[in-house]
């Protein structure tokens, strides 16, 4: 049995209006699409994980540790979001030190290892620029270079490359498995887009109404005909479904 990287068990969010409730496992080293309508829980879930949200009652584990009480810098989770993920006034070097170093004491070969993961990231060079002077898809690539130097097991992509225009989300999604391939880390990603789903995703997560009703591999899960949630969510076509499903990998 492959190792968990990550376990829900018995987790309760409560708002004012909303009671939310996750339980899930995700194997170690796989690529895991979150989908589900709006207003699902999508984004809830990945504040459990990454600690920004405490559940009134259960367990997160992260690597078979407990994270209960732990900060949210202190867990092993690299987040990525759609947007705003880079400071302004910071050069992009200092952006990626700061993936390595919260106080920015950086040693030669910290610098060295951030100019590596610049040109892993296609943007050599980069390092003096401020981010307002960067492409959206640069600014997405520093945040990648960023949690790249972190080397944290588990990668949170929250609509990571909503913001692109289709050549650089196509880019974006390349880059991505690339470096998870080296890494064998283990990524969650919110998304809405059809295309990475099928090009990126082992599995997938779906939510409804503050729920994981249902978590498969991709092909089971779209072959799935008992969930109305599902049904109304990719709808009942066979060439609406098919937008979803690899053809070549
Ligand atoms: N801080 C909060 N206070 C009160 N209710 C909240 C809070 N955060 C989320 N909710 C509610 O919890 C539910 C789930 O919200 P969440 O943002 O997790 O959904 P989502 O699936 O990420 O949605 P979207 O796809 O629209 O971003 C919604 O009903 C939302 O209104």
């Amino acid at each position: 049995m492959s190792s968990l990287a990550l376990s829900l068990k018995d987790v309760k969010v409560r708002f004012e209006t909303t009671t939310l409730a996750f339980d899930c496992a995700v194997s170690a080293g796989q690529i895991v699409a979150v989908i589900g309508p709006s207003g699902s829980g999508k984004s809830t879930l990945f504040n459990v994980i990454a600690g920004f949200e405490t559940p009134e009652a259960g367990e997160v584990r992260i690597l078979g540790e407990d994270t209960a009480g732990r900060m949210p810098a202190d867990r092993p989770v690299s987040f990525i979001f759609q947007e705003n993920n880079l400071f302004a006034h910071l050069d992009v070097a200092t952006n990626i030190g700061l993936g390595i170093s919260p106080s920015l004491s950086l040693a030669p070969s910290d610098r060295q290892r951030i100019d590596e993961a610049l040109g892993r990231v296609g943007l050599a060079g980069f390092g003096k620029r401020l981010p307002p002077t960067l492409s959206g898809g640069e600014r997405q690539r520093v945040a990648l270079a960023r949690a790249l130097v972190r080397h944290r097991p588990l990668l949170l992509l929250d609509e990571p490359f909503a913001a692109l225009d289709p050549g650089m989300r196509a880019e974006m999604r390349a880059l991505l498995s690339e470096l998870h391939a080296e890494e064998g880390n283990t990524i969650l990603m919110i998304t809405h887009h059809p295309e990475d789903v099928r090009s990126l995703a082992d599995s997938v997560l779906f939510l409804d109404q503050g729920r994981i009703v249902a978590h498969d591999a991709l092909d089971r899960f779209l072959a799935r005909r008992d969930l109305k949630a599902v049904n109304r969510f990719l709808g009942n076509e066979e060439d609406q479904v098919r937008q979803w499903r690899p053809s070549t990998r």
